[in-house]
């Protein structure tokens, strides 16, 4: 990737999700020596700095140092985090906050006047450089700042840019979604089990059922009622399956569940509890 957008990018939080995205961006061929993390636990960052190459910095220190701060910490550690940067920040340094929930507003509020602030929302496949991260800018977020910030997200995955008042429904949709698909893999695993299979044959054929399915989801450009429908035989099995998903409300479900993430981020507008 290139330096365009200065030279050091700070993660400020590597637990889950900024591991993942640091992991990322050095595969992706950013120089270690150009990476500084932090993290409450002096032994994790230590840790990460030793698998890593990178240097374990103070929150200060990065404040002070980095061209571009990537915070990846809860929602509910935002505040303290913030009180700690802020003063330390100057203006013409991009703020990337990839915490579920709180608004670019919310930073600037916190920021010296005019700061650029970046809110994006990955996903765990960043790990694998299959995330899908939604991209939005704040007030003070130029086209050169959500370009840099998609060419390190696209380092990892697809990027997307959105309204930032699509960022909670996106963070219910993309943010959380591998949980969902995951949850699915795990119970269909156990319906394996129920019909007698090993519970490792059981997990093998969901799991490469669950790539062919992507994959032919992501390349074939057909909709997915078009692709289920060609697994769905007249008088079949499909189709008896289908008909207890749809006796036990799963779509009706789904809109449920992906409600109550969406209003979950909501909640964590402020930092949350
Ligand atoms: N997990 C996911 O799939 C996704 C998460 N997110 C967002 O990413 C953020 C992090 O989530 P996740 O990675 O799951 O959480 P984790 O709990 O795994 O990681 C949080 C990290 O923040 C560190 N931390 C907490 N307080 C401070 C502080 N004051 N200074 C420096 N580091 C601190 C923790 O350090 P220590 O380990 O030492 O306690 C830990 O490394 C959240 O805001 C979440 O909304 C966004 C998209 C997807
Ligand atoms: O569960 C969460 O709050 C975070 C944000 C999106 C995915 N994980």
């Amino acid at each position: 990737m290139s330096s365009a957008h200065g030279q050091k990018i700070a993660f400020l939080g590597t637990g889950k999700i900024g591991e993942a995205l640091l992991s990322g961006l050095l595969r992706a061929g950013k120089d270690p020596a150009d990476v500084l993390i932090t993290a409450r636990r002096p032994e994790r960052a230590a840790e990460l700095a030793a698998r890593y190459g990178v240097t374990a910095v103070s929150n200060t220190e990065a404040a002070k140092v980095a061209d571009t701060l990537i915070l990846a910490v809860k929602p509910q550690d935002m505040g303290t985090l913030l009180d700690e940067l802020a003063p330390h920040i100057a203006a013409d340094r991009l703020v990337v906050s990839a915490a579920a929930g709180i608004p670019t507003a919310w930073f600037e509020a916190r920021l010296a006047a005019g700061t650029p602030v970046v809110r994006v929302m990955p996903n765990t496949p960043v790990l694998v450089d299959e995330g899908m991260s939604v991209i939005s800018g704040g007030s003070h977020a130029q086209e050169e700042h959500l370009e840099w910030a998609e060419e390190i997200f696209r380092s990892v995955g697809k990027v997307l840019r959105l309204p930032e008042s699509q960022q909670d429904a996106a963070t219910a949709l993309s943010g959380s979604g591998p949980a969902y698909f995951y949850f699915l893999v795990e119970a269909m695993t156990d319906a394996g089990i129920l019909l007698g299979l090993p519970r490792q044959v059981a997990h093998d054929l969901i799991v490469q059922s669950a790539v062919g399915a992507s994959v032919m989801l992501r390349d074939s450009g057909e909709h997915p009622v078009k692709l289920r429908e060609a697994v769905t035989s007249p008088a079949g099995t499909t189709i008896a399956a289908i008909r207890e998903l749809e006796n036990h409300g799963v779509r009706a479900a789904l809109l449920g569940a992906l409600e109550a993430a969406r209003d979950r981020s909501r909640e964590l507008a402020g930092g949350g509890k």
